[in-house]
Formats: structure tokens, sequence, C-alpha cells
């Protein structure tokens, strides 16, 4: 195999995302002893690396999710080195746990993607937003399945209710034209995601934004996996057009945490009025001098809106706290166990 000359070395880097962003936290001496890699795949106990000329299965490395950047140890692996991320989409796993769980790094763009029928919840939309914009990742609104309404702009208008500044776009997942209009946010050297429920069309836009092949042939399977297939599910793809994207499965649940700043931009208008109620502390219930009940009477603020506002600020301070407690809880535990252990072994 002869060695990529310097113009395609970059020209790799580039498709799988490298920018100035990375290539700033490293001396040239280091990338050139560990070259940059990108995290396309998370397997359980192995992790799916590209970089220039490289495409390769190592062990896992803690902390470390889909789209991050390495700089990649050869010789041993886990003394890889992760790159500080430009953006981290993660979220409250389901279950009872509750645990945190990473979902992407290094995203430019995430196209929440839900379609013009049953599907459609604007609650779940300002989740996405809300935690798109916390992560420091433009949101788009992708409504799918066009074709199968007839009020595909009342849809779009409930969308863009959102925010005057969300991008909204309308259309038909399967037609040539669907990927002009997503060609804006998939330029070389852009990291893309499709997020929303299953059967909306994430993976019929991923493909056709990949052309079918592509895809197809970059699913790798870890060989020292043994036959079980442990993959979150989760795939960069590296498209020949330079532009990286990321097949997510559909979640349906998402619950938030640590998204006090994404919810300020999300409903930015009722963190501005919130700012003059009387009370720091206020609920924007029944208080006396509050902004936004004031706003309500007065017509100016949507009354389910602030609902469902007051809902996500509740459910991200207890999830939040839940976490923050957890670690406490865990901490005392361990400490229980080892005076136990102590205790037995001087039985
Ligand atoms: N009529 C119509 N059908 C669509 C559209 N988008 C997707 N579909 C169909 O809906 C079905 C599900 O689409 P997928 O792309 O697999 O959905 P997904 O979001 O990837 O679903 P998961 O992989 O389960 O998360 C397929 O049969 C698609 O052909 C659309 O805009 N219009
Ligand atoms: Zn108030």
């Amino acid at each position: 195999m002869s060695l990529p000359t310097q113009r395609d070395a970059a020209g790799q880097l580039r498709a799988l995302g490298w920018s100035k962003y990375f290539a700033d936290q490293a001396t040239s001496a280091a990338l050139s002893k560990t070259p940059p890699v990108r995290i396309t795949q998370v397997h359980r106990n192995t992790l799916h690396i590209q970089g220039v000329d490289l495409d390769m299965i190592i062990p896992g490395l803690h902390g470390v999710t889909v789209g991050d950047w390495l700089l990649f140890d050869a010789d041993t692996p886990r003394n890889s080195q992760l790159l500080s991320r430009k953006s981290l989409i993660k979220r409250r796993a389901p279950g009872h746990d509750r645990k945190e769980q990473l979902i992407a790094a290094n995203l430019d763009t995430a196209f929440v993607v839900t379609s013009c029928n049953n599907d459609f919840s604007l609650a779940r939309l300002e989740r996405y937003v809300a935690m798109a914009h916390e992560a420091g990742v433009t949101p788009v609104i992708i409504l799918s399945k066009i074709d199968l309404t007839t009020e595909a702009s009342d849809f779009a208008a409930q969308a863009q209710s959102i925010s005057p500044q969300l991008s909204v776009v309308c259309l038909d997942a399967r037609s040539p034209e669907a990927i002009e209009l997503l060609r804006p946010w998939c330029q070389a050297g852009q990291t893309v995601a499709f997020l929303g429920s299953s059967g909306v069309g994430k993976s019929t836009l991923t493909n056709s934004l990949a052309g079918n092949e592509a895809i197809a042939t970059q699913d790798v399977r870890a060989s020292d996996d043994k036959g079980r297939h442990t993959t979150t599910g989760r795939q960069l793809h590296i498209l020949p057009s330079g532009c990286a994207v990321l097949d997510t499965p559909g979640m349906r649940e998402i619950q938030l945490t640590d998204v006090s700043v994404g919810l300020e931009e999300t409903f930015a208008d009722l963190h501005a009025l919130k700012q003059n109620c009387r009370f720091n502390d206020c609920a924007h219930k029944t208080e006396p001098g509050c902004a936004v009940q004031a706003a309500v009477a007065s017509g100016e603020v949507d009354v389910p809106r602030l609902q469902r506002w007051l809902k996500l600020v509740a459910e991200d301070a207890e999830n939040t706290k839940f976490l923050a407690n957890r670690k406490l809880r865990d901490r005392a535990k361990n400490k229980l166990e080892k005076s136990v252990t102590k205790y037995n072994s001087k039985k």
C-alpha cells in the first residue's frame, strides 16, 4: 500500500469532519505520532475507528461515544487521547437507574425528524430542540411524509412556533428533492445526525444522502465479536461527498438532564418575561407580581406552551438533582461496603 500524499490525507481527514478546532488541540509531532481517528461506531467492547487510510476495530474505551476524535496510539490503543468535543448530545437513559447516556459527539447539525401524522408532538420537538441547543448543535426540524397529508403547512406552522429562528423543512423523504433541501447543512466536513421516533424516515434520508451502496458497504462487523452483534445501532457514515451522517435508532423517550441553557434558548420569550417576576423563585402560577401570568392574562403567552415549559424545567431540575444525588449515594454505598468487608474480615 502506498503512503497517502499530504493532500489526500488532508482531504480524507476533512471528509471525516476534522477541522481547526481539533487540529489546534495537538502539536504536529503528536499528530504524526498518534494520528487522529474518528469513532464511527461503538460496540459493547470495541470501537470502530476511521482515519487516514485506516479503518479498524479497536478495544473499547471508557466514556467515549460515536463522533469522538481520538489521537490514536497504535501500540497501546487504550492510551489513545480523547480530543475535546465541539458538541455533545446526551440524555438520561430510559429505565430506573437514570444513567446518563452519551448519544453523539461533535455534531454540527441535528435533523429532528417527525412525520406529519400522529407522531407529531410539539412537546417532543421542544425537548429535542432544547437538547440540541444545550449540546451546541444547530437543530433543524424535518417534517416528513408530506405526501400523505393535506395539512403539511399546519404542521410546519406549529413547528415554527417553537422559535422564528428555527429552520423547518417539509419533505417526502423518498423523493430526490429531499436531499436538495438538506444540502445546505450537509456540505463537506460537516457532521449531521437524524434524530426522531421509529419509522419517521431517518434511514430513508440517510440512505438517499449516501446512495444506498455506500452505507451497505460500510457496515463493518467486529471480527472479534464472536458473532454477537452488540452494536448500539448508532453509526457514523462517511459519505463520498465528505459529509458524515449519523443514523440513530428511534428514540421515543428522551429525558432531559442539565439542559437549563438549552431550555433558556428554546423558550427565550418566557425566559425574558420571568426576569420581571417579583420573586426570584417565582413558580409562575399564583404568585403576586408574576410577569409570566400577567403576559398570559394579556394574551401574549400561549398557555399550553407555558405548561410545556414548566414541565420541562421541572423535569430537568429533577433529573439533574437525581443524578447529583446518585453520585453522592454511590459514594456512601462504596464506603459502607468497604466497612462491611472490613468488619467481616475481622470476624
Ligand atoms: N410516503 C412516505 N413514506 C415515507 C416517508 N419517509 C419514510 N417513509 C417510509 O416509512 C417507512 C419507515 O422509514 P425509515 O426511513 O425506515 O424510518 P426510520 O426513522 O429510519 O425508522 P427506524 O429505523 O425504526 O428508527 C419506510 O417504509 C419508508 O419508505 C415519506 O416522507 N413519505
Ligand atoms: Zn412568575
